[in-house]
C-alpha cells in the first residue's frame, strides 16, 4: 500500500475498524475513506455498488459486521446470519466489479468446529459441527471466507481472509446483554466496586477457556498482512495463550481492585469449551502481538472509565 493509496475501512467506527484507522494514520496513510452505517447501509447491494463505482478504492479492510457476544448471537440468530451475509457479499462483489487491488475479510475463531483439536489450525475449518449458540454468525463468516476464495479462483481477485480470536480494547461494546465477556466483566466489576456490591455474577460455569487479543495488536496484524500476505489460505490472528473465564474474572477483579466475590450463573450457556488459535502461520509470516492480557485489561478499563463513567 502506498501512502496515497485509497483505502476503504468498512466499519471504521467499530472497535476493530477504529483501531485499523489509527494504525494506518500512524503509518502515514493520507487517503482513507469511510462511511457510517447511516450514510451507507452495507446490506443495500445497489448502494454499495454505487459507492464502490464512484470511490474506486485500491484497498478494502472489511471490518463491518453485526457483532456480539454469546447471548446476542444466540438471541438475534436471523440478524447475525442475514446482516453478515449481506454486508460481506455486497462488499466482496462490489470490490470485484470495481477492480479493487486487495481486500481483507475479517472472520472469527468461532468458524472452527466446537470440538476441534486445540490449538485450532486453519485446516480444521469445516471438519465438524459448529457451536450452536453462534452457528448463524459462524456460517456467515464461513460464507465470507468461501466468497474470497472463490473470487480468487474464478477472477484472480487478491482477497485474503484472517481469523481473529476474541478481541477487546478501545471503543469496545459495554452493553451488558450484547457484549463479549471481557468488556461485560469490566463493567460489572467496576459497578460492583462503585456500589459496594458483595458479589458479581459471571455467566456460565467459569470453566470455558478463551484467548484475548487487544484490538490495536489485531489492527497492526491486519495492516502487516495487507502488506505482506497474498495467500488463498486463512490466517489465524491471536496470542496463542488462553485463560479460563474464572481466571479472567479474577484478573479483572484484581486490576480494578474489587474485594467482593464472584458467583457463577449456570443458567447461562458456556458456549465453546475452548477455542485457542494456532498462530504459528502468523508468527511464520513475521508478526507477533505486543500487548499482554493484564496490560490490555488496564488499558481497556481506563478507556471504559473515560468514556462511560461520569465523574
Ligand atoms: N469483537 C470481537 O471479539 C471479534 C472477534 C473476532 C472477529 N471480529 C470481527 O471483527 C470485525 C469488527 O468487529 P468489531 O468488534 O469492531 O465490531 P463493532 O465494534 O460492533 O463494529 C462493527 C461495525 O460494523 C458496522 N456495521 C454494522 N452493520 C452495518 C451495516 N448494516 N452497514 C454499515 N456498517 C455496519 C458498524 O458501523 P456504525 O458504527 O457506523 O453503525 C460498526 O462500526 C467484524 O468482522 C467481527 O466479526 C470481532
Ligand atoms: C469472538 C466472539 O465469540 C463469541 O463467543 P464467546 O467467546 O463464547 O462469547 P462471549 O460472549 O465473550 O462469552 C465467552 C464466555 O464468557 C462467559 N461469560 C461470563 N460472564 C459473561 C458476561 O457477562 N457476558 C458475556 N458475553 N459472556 C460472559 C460466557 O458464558 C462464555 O462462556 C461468539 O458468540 C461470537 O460469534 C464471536 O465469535
Amino acid at each position: 500500500m502506498e501512502k496515497t493509496s485509497k483505502i476503504y475501512i468498512a466499519g471504521h467506527r467499530g472497535m476493530v475498524g477504529s483501531a485499523i484507522m489509527r494504525q494506518l494514520e500512524a503509518n502515514g496513510h493520507t487517503n482513507i475513506i469511510t462511511r457510517t452505517s447511516s450514510e451507507l447501509d452495507l446490506r443495500n447491494q445497489q448502494a454499495v455498488q454505487d459507492f464502490f463505482e464512484s470511490e474506486q478504492p485500491d484497498y478494502v479492510f472489511l471490518a463491518a459486521a453485526k457483532v456480539g457476544g454469546i447471548h446476542a448471537n444466540n438471541t438475534f440468530r436471523a440478524e447475525f446470519l442475514y446482516d453478515n451475509l449481506m454486508i460481506e457479499a455486497n462488499i466482496i462483489h462490489a470490490a470485484h466489479l470495481a477492480g479493487v487491488k486487495k481486500l481483507m475479510f475479517l472472520g472469527s475463531s468461532c468458524i472452527y468446529p466446537k470440538m476441534a483439536p486445540q490449538p485450532l489450525k486453519e485446516e480444521y475449518l469445516l471438519t465438524g459441527p459448529l457451536e450452536q449458540t453462534n452457528e448463524p454468525y459462524a456460517i456467515a463468516k464461513i460464507a465470507g471466507i468461501k466468497l474470497c476464495e472463490s473470487y480468487r479462483d474464478q477472477y484472480g481477485s487478491n482477497f485474503i481472509s484472517v481469523m481473529p480470536t476474541n478481541l477487546y480494547g478501545y471503543n469496545d461494546n459495554y452493553d451488558l446483554q450484547n457484549s463479549h465477556v471481557l468488556p461485560a466483566l469490566i463493567r460489572k466489576i467496576h459497578e460492583a466496586k462503585d456500589n459496594g456490591a458483595p458479589t458479581v455474577t459471571v455467566w456460565g460455569t467459569g470453566s470455558p477457556k478463551r484467548e484475548f487479543l487487544f484490538a490495536d495488536d489485531l489492527a497492526a496484524a491486519c495492516v502487516y498482512l495487507m502488506e505482506n500476505y497474498d495467500g488463498r489460505e486463512l490466517v489465524n490472528i491471536g496470542t496463542g495463550e488462553d485463560v479460563s473465564i474464572k481466571e479472567l474474572a479474577l484478573l479483572i477483579k484484581d486490576v480494578i481492585g474489587y474485594e467482593g466475590e464472584l458467583e457463577f450463573d449456570t443458567t447461562k450457556p458456556d458456549g465453546t469449551p475452548r477455542k485457542l488459535m494456532d498462530v504459528s502461520k502468523l508468527h511464520g509470516l513475521g508478526f507477533k502481538h505486543k500487548i499482554e492480557l493484564r496490560e490490555g485489561i488496564a488499558l481497556a478499563y481506563a478507556d471504559f472509565k473515560e468514556k462511560y463513567v461520569t465523574a
